[in-house]
């Protein structure tokens, strides 16, 4: 057979492949086109949790997660339709499953060689636990604002997008509220910077008791927050916003032996069938929060309130 594959197969036994495999600092998992495994190292053992003879000749699939099985084992089949040099799962996230039912994070990159005169394909299996784990931080804090921990504008964005598709799909409701501090400048100036951000950090801890883990609680500028409020209609969302404005009306702020106090301005819109794009709800809770700046602040406005 002609191609670059064919030059590159390595040819050998179990016995002769085995210490090399062992000499690896990675798993290796070999199995045929039948989706058997064949030949494993002891590091594959130590990483899945099985003894090495447990997993010769089992069936992969005890080696992957239930919701990735079906999907595994037709990318097998393929694999050996065209076999060549490629990691596995282009691009995605894959794991592995331990023998006390946990999962693994692994990369795994794959080969075809033909072994004990059969052509199977090599897997080897590197753990890569702790670059998940700061991958996973690294995108949390490129969407996170540090000082009140509720996301940024660009997830806001995202996330609101995300809810326009769900609505124009299926319907689903979704709201946002969107608040400033009404005369911030003052606090700022009569107290100083430290209490002013004393105030956002505090009513951010104090509307997070307030939010139900899929409302998405965001910081879209310096004194301007917004939450989306998915499922959830502009009644109810009103209802919210209200909530919220009193629990921060009715709180003491503290610094430094100093107590003070700030209200907010609220806006609150809901997608409605004229939308075409997200863009035009947050114009509207913009609207509504400005309307309640000019109406002489510390109250809630809703779009249906805008002329
Ligand atoms: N302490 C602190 N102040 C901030 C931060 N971000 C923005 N500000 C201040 O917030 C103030 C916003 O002022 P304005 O836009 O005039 O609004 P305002 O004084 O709240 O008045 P209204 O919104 O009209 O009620 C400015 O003085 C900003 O410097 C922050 O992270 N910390």
């Amino acid at each position: 057979m002609p191609g670059k594959e064919c030059v590159n197969l390595l040819v050998t036994t179990s016995q002769g492949l085995l210490p090399f495999i062992e000499s690896l600092p990675d798993a290796v998992v070999i199995a045929n086109a039948d989706h058997k495994i064949v030949l494993v190292n002891s590091r594959a053992g130590e990483m899945f949790g099985y003894p090495v003879d447990a997993l010769e000749g089992a069936d992969l699939k005890m080696l992957i997660p239930v919701h990735l099985q079906d999907g595994h084992k037709r990318n097998v089949k393929g694999y050996f339709r065209g076999p060549h040099a490629r990691p596995m799962g282009a691009g995605g996230r894959f794991s592995g499953l331990r023998a006390d039912g946990t999962e693994v994070p692994v990369d795994i990159m794959i080969n075809s060689i033909m072994l004990d005169g059969v052509r199977v394909a090599m897997a080897l299996v590197r753990d890569v636990t702790y670059q998940r784990e700061l991958e996973d931080r690294l995108t949390l804090e490129s969407l996170t604002d540090e000082m009140t921990g509720f996301y940024n504008r660009k997830h806001f964005k995202a996330q609101l997008r995300a809810q326009f598709s769900a609505y124009t799909r299926s319907g689903l409701p979704a709201s946002v509220v969107m608040y400033d501090f009404d005369r911030f400048k003052v606090i700022n100036d009569q107290y100083g910077h430290a209490a002013g951000d004393r105030v956002l950090v505090d009513a951010a801890k104090l509307i997070h008791e307030e939010l139900r883990p899929m409302d998405v609680a965001c910081r879209v500028g310096g004194e301007e927050f917004a939450i989306i409020l998915p499922n959830t209609n502009l009644q109810d969302a009103v209802t919210f916003a209200e909530r919220i404005r009193k629990r921060i009306e009715q709180v003491e702020f503290r610094l430094d032996g100093i107590t003070f106090h700030s209200t907010i301005t609220v806006g609150v819109a809901s997608f409605t069938p004229a939308d075409t794009s997200y863009d035009s709800l947050m114009r509207r809770a913009d609207n509504a929060l400005y309307a309640g700046k000019a109406a002489g602040r510390n109250c809630v406005i809703s779009q249906d309130s805008l002329t």
